[in-house]
């Protein structure tokens, strides 16, 4: 199966340059100007579009049982969406639930995730600890090609991860060559705030941001840092949402500490007035954790990723429709957590960040996907427009136009946390594995059509981190008397 895309602009996270693409068996095989097509192939005009890698979303949940419920896109209509906005992969989460055996709830989301239309691969939690997630530990990163374990520092009395299992699981990574992931909340502190709104009578979401101050996330993110950092593992934290997490963050880089932070495109555009919505649903729609924003920290997190300081952007799509939303309407603390998204990424991007003057094209490319491969290990296979990396390109049309909305979106909730936002620049194409898997509007993928990844460990920056850890392993002192 062979596909010509013929008269684009090449974008990668380093060059633009014309040139055509040509994708054969899933692979992209040659590169170059005025490239014919070998017989049978599929010529596609890319005249005036840009020809960019997939993105790469590495953070979602589809299908994601939680709070008494099971978000409501699944590996199916997720990646869907997925394709519908030029993203290739996705990494998903397998969340063990405590006690749960790590293989047990891996092969659980390997069986719901078969349907999947895009790329996926997936981060494993660390809910709990014994001997059997050490040892699982090892088997998943060397026989199931999983190089991230995530952490979360808050959710109480459900899957939170208490400092005992940070160090023992961070550890761990170290001694397998994966990455811890966290997501830095104080779930102590947002248990005893939650309890205190509780009590005041404030039981909407609007209560919800109150009992998440930025200090919450602040504080977590420093102790995941320094934990990390004490043991030599390196260190990702998901959805970074405060000023204060970007200051741990580009404090320890100063450091030399490998640690690297993701933003989410809701958490860049969305501010925290939404949650004084006089109509609950719409309020609630917007409950999810860390929670929105005010606007002072949106301008902290788009300078964090022009600086570098955060390297890659996500959505956290983790949907429910309005019905799971009521099952807190009398205690927002019952509000399922999380919004969608993985459509919508890129063009929110797209138009707040380079037509916005903020990132180049370049750097568009380089925070939503080249920097995520690379993190994670699928670089140059994933994140590249180069010959021999797997065909997963979006075609964008930088002059298309668009306004997001729940009426059209994929996704099956009934609200778009994007609702309204008009956009220039959108895909017109997005090939997966070297298949045309949606096409202006029409979606060709089929379920099934989604390859598993694996993600293999050892990515390339931990070399300098064994090194360190050999130049500074600690000896006795050898007294001879
Ligand atoms: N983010 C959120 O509110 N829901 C999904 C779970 C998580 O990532 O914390
Ligand atoms: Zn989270
Ligand atoms: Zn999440």
């Amino acid at each position: 199966m062979a596909l010509l895309l013929k008269g684009g602009k090449v974008v990668t996270h380093e060059m633009t340059y014309t040139a055509d693409v040509l994708c054969e068996d899933g692979k992209i095989t040659r590169i170059a100007q005025d490239l014919s097509a070998p017989e049978g192939a599929e010529v596609i005009d890319v005249t005036g579009k840009l020809i960019m890698p997939g993105g790469i979303d590495p953070h979602t949940h589809m299908q994601l049982p939680f709070m008494g419920t099971v978000a409501a896109d699944d590996f199916a209509s997720g990646t869907a969406a997925a394709l519908a906005g030029g993203t290739t992969t996705i990494i998903d989460f397998v969340i063990p639930s405590p006690g749960q055996p790590l293989m047990e709830a891996y092969h659980q989301w390997r069986d719901w995730s078969e349907k999947s239309m895009s790329n996926y691969t997936f981060h494993v939690a660390i809910t709990w600890w014994d001997d059997s997630v050490h040892q699982d530990m090892e088997t998943l990163a060397t026989e199931y090609g999983i190089n991230s374990f995530k952490h979360f520092m808050a959710y109480k009395n459900a899957i939170m991860a208490t400092d005992d299992i940070l160090v023992s699981s961070f550890t761990r990574c170290m001694e397998l060559g994966a990455i811890a992931t966290v997501h830095a909340e104080n779930g102590e502190l947002v248990y005893h705030l939650q309890q205190q709104l509780m009590e005041k009578g404030i039981t909407g979401p609007e209560a919800h941001p109150l009992s998440r101050p930025p200090m919450v996330e602040g504080e977590a993110a420093y102790r995941a840092i320094s934990i990390s950092e004490t043991i030599g593992a390196p260190l990702y934290l998901v959805h970074c949402s405060v000023q204060e997490s970007i200051d741990a963050i580009r404090y320890a880089q100063s450091r030399g500490h490998h640690v690297y932070g993701e933003v989410l495109a809701g958490h860049l555009t969305v501010d925290d007035s939404v949650y004084q919505d006089a109509n609950w649903e719409r309020a609630a729609a917007h409950v999810m954790s860390p929670p929105f924003r005010e606007k002072k920290h949106q301008d902290a997190l788009w300078k964090a990723l022009q600086a570098g300081t955060l390297q890659t952007t996500a959505t956290d799509h983790c949907a429910f429709c309005n019905e799971q939303k009521a099952m807190g309407k009398d205690n927002f603390t019952q509000i399922p957590n999380g919004t969608a998204g993985v459509e919508e990424r890129l063009a929110v991007l797209w138009e707040k960040g380079v037509n916005s003057g903020k990132l180049t094209a370049n750097e568009f490319v380089a925070v939503t996907s080249t920097n995520a491969a690379k993190i994670f290990n699928l670089y140059p296979a994933k994140g590249a427009i180069a010959e021999g990396s797997d065909a997963d390109i979006v075609v964008w049309d930088p002059k298309g136009k668009k306004t997001i909305s729940a009426s059209t979106h994929m996704s099956k909730i009934e609200n778009n946390i994007f609702e309204g936002m008009e956009v220039t620049g959108v895909p017109t194409l997005t090939i997966c594995n070297g298949v045309v898997a949606w096409k202006e509007g029409e979606l060709l993928a089929k379920e099934g059509d989604g390859q598993y990844v694996m993600r293999p460990t050892y990515a390339p920056f931990y070399e300098s981190l064994q090194r360190r850890k050999a130049l500074a392993e600690p000896k006795p002192v050898n007294r001879k008397s």
